[in-house]
């Protein structure tokens, strides 16, 4: 009989972590906690550590960071890591945990030590962006610009508190400074040689998010239509359950996916005036953390 993987969640009582820990009741493995009191000690995380085959890093930057070198010093009994925060995201020896990126991205997150999950915004970003450019219809140079909204849960526990205690701002921009934590993951694992301008916002509603990505076909190439870039995506995701490529709509809410760990892309546009509107509809918290968690751990676990 196959023993039962254990996982262990640091940072379980987070919104990230949380969400990972409801979803993991419907898969087969056994989930080690720590004393909620002792959940910042890190001889408890370390012991926790110790008995899992895979720790899901739910926590701030820095005690990613701390975590990892924590495992680092367990040598071959070091458990695998699954990290949702921004720090290992564009580093080399870890592998980005977006299963549809390319052929073989699956399988090199089944085999991988170390997995970082994609920031949420990211995913609609390159889910978008990348198939376009290795399909050469995007050049790789393309003056992107991003713009999105994300419910306020985005912000974790102390934007979540801001905004159901006080009532947030209705809508606000905000990382005007174009500097946001995201801009590096999205140039690199879009695939872009020229960096981003990225204008993200949050809504006062707690779960969901749009990224859209406006486009000059002219721009492009002479002959792409918006019928082509619909084309590529839709081959490109052809098969896979977690991310579906839809007609176009007249107006799109971006609550429309809370609770759903999809994410629906779209080309919008006006053939006449050749212009184009990509668009990613999905849950910050489905899709842009936990539902994308649960891919990589039945990777990781070969769950199927
Ligand atoms: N919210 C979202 O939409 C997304 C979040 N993420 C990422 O997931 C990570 C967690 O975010 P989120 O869940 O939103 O944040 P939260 O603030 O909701 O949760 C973070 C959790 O980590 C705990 N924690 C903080 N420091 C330590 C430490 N040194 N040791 C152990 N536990 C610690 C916190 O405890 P306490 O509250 O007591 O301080 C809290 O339970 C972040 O890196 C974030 O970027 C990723 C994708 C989307
Ligand atoms: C609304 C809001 O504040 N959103 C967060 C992004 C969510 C998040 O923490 O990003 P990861 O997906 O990288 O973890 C922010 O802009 O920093």
């Amino acid at each position: 009989m196959t023993r039962t993987p254990v996982v262990f969640i640091d940072g379980e009582a987070g919104t990230t972590g949380l969400g990972i820990r409801d979803r993991l009741a419907s898969l087969p493995v056994a989930l080690h906690s720590i004393d909620p009191a002792h959940r910042k000690d890190p001889s408890a995380r370390k012991e926790a550590m110790a008995a899992a085959d895979l720790v899901v890093l739910c926590l701030p930057d820095d005690a990613s960071r701390e975590a990892e070198a924590m495992a680092a010093t367990m040598g071959g009994n070091a458990p695998r890591l699954l990290d949702a925060s921004t720090a290992f995201r564009t580093a080399p020896n870890w592998v980005y945990g977006f299963p549809e990126l390319e052929a073989g991205q699956a399988g090199a997150i089944a085999s991988a030590p170390r997995v970082s999950n994609p920031g949420c915004y990211p995913t609609g970003a390159i889910g978008l962006l990348r198939p376009l450019i290795d399909a050469g219809v995007l050049p790789a140079h393309y003056p992107v610009c991003i713009n999105a909204v994300s419910g306020y849960s985005g912000g974790g526990r102390n934007l979540i508190e801001a905004h159901v205690r006080d009532g947030g701002p209705a809508f606000e921009l905000y990382g005007l400074g174009l500097e946001h934590k995201h801009v590096p993951e999205i140039h690199k694992h879009a695939g872009l040689t020229r960096r981003p301008v990225f204008v993200p916002s949050v809504g006062h509603f707690a779960q969901g998010m749009i990224v859209s990505i406006p486009l000059h076909l002219d721009d492009l190439d002479g002959h792409v239509t918006t019928n082509d870039l619909h084309t590529v995506l839709d081959r490109h995701y052809a098969g896979q359950d977690a991310v579906r490529v839809l007609a176009p709509e007249a107006t799109l809410s971006a609550e429309a996916l809370a609770g759903s760990d999809r994410m629906e892309l779209r080309v919008h546009g006006s053939p006449r005036h050749r212009q184009v509107l990509l668009s990613a509809r999905l849950d910050n918290l489905g899709k842009g953390a936990s539902g994308a968690a649960i891919q990589n751990i039945r990777l990781m676990l070969g769950l199927g």
